[in-house]
């Protein structure tokens, strides 16, 4: 197992939403902008995030002459030009952090010299409000040590978990989407308020309230889902009259469909390398 060079060194390897995102929650923590760099393809994006963020954009090797712990956060179709600009401008002193969908530990491994850490991580963007949910494996040549490196980054904008990279694909279905559900069903209910006749702007505060005073429920009251949404179901109710629907419409085997999609895509992200 490599030393960690520079372990207070960071870059983020791709400036788009994740990798902003990621970038906003460490600068609300401990870390100050002399501590990260970036590095993004596109001249006018990295010019925003200078701007925005105060930190330094350097090229893909300056970065990694830069920082020690290497964030990859390219698109899965993009990893591999970014490997191959890599390869040669890092060692096993280096520790890659992965958040691409899909994408293996092994495979990454395969296109950088030996030895060189690799953790997978899958993050969401919930980290803009330091609530990220994020997985994280290591790879066959990443130790404790760089799994609590990479954990305490990523701890920085939320809460993380270790799992097998097995699972990896499952949770990407999971918590890396997630985000898009809950936004999806939110808009949806808003509609709802537009076809009942309620002003748009109502109908949101309604419906967003609503959901933050679940979810706190859903994290705080040690109860079951099934018994938080019991204690809303008045027998000959209103809520059990939604709920008919819902199941007539096979919600629920509409969301087991999605997320299974979802994972079996996140394979094929990883297949295609
Ligand atoms: N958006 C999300 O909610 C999440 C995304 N991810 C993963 O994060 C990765 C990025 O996703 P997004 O941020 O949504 O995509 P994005 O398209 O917004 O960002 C990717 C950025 O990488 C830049 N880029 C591409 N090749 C580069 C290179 N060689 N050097 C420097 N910059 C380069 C692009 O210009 C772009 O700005 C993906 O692999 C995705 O699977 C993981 C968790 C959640
Ligand atoms: O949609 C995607 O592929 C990425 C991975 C997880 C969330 N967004």
């Amino acid at each position: 197992m490599g030393e960690l060079a520079l372990p207070d060194g960071l870059a983020i390897l791709g400036g788009g939403k994740i990798g902003e995102a990621l970038l906003s929650g460490l600068l609300r923590g401990e870390r100050g902008p002399a501590d990260i760099v970036v590095s993004e393809k596109h001249a006018e994006r990295a010019a925003y995030l200078e701007r925005t963020h105060g930190v330094r954009a350097l090229d893909v090797a300056g970065a990694a002459g830069a920082a020690a712990t290497l964030v990859l956060a390219v698109k899965p179709q993009d990893i591999d030009s970014l490997l191959a600009e890599l390869a040669d401008a890092i060692t096993p002193a280096h520790l890659i952090v992965s958040v691409a969908a899909g994408v293996t530990t092994a495979h990454i491994q395969s296109r950088l010299p030996a030895g060189v850490p690799v953790v997978r991580c899958m993050p969401n963007t919930p980290a803009l409000v330091d609530q990220a949910m994020t997985a994280i494996c290591a790879g066959d040549h990443a130790g404790e040590q760089h799994l609590a490196v990479a954990e305490s980054l990523l701890q920085a904008v939320g809460k993380v978990v270790r799992v097998p990279e097995s699972q990896l694909d499952a949770v990407t279905a999971l918590s890396g989407s997630g985000p898009a559900y809950f936004f999806y069903l939110v808009e949806a209910m808003i509609d709802a308020g537009i076809l009942l006749g309620l002003p748009r702007a109502l109908a949101a505060e309604l419906i967003v309230q609503t959901a933050i005073g679940s979810a706190v429920m859903l994290r705080d009251s040690g109860e079951h889902p099934v018994q938080l949404r019991e204690a809303v179901t008045s027998p000959g109710g209103t809520t059990i009259a939604a709920i008919r629907e819902l199941e007539v419409h096979g919600v629920r085997a509409a969301l087991l469909a999605a997320i299974e999609a979802a994972c079996l895509r996140s394979r094929e992200l990883g297949a295609a390398e």
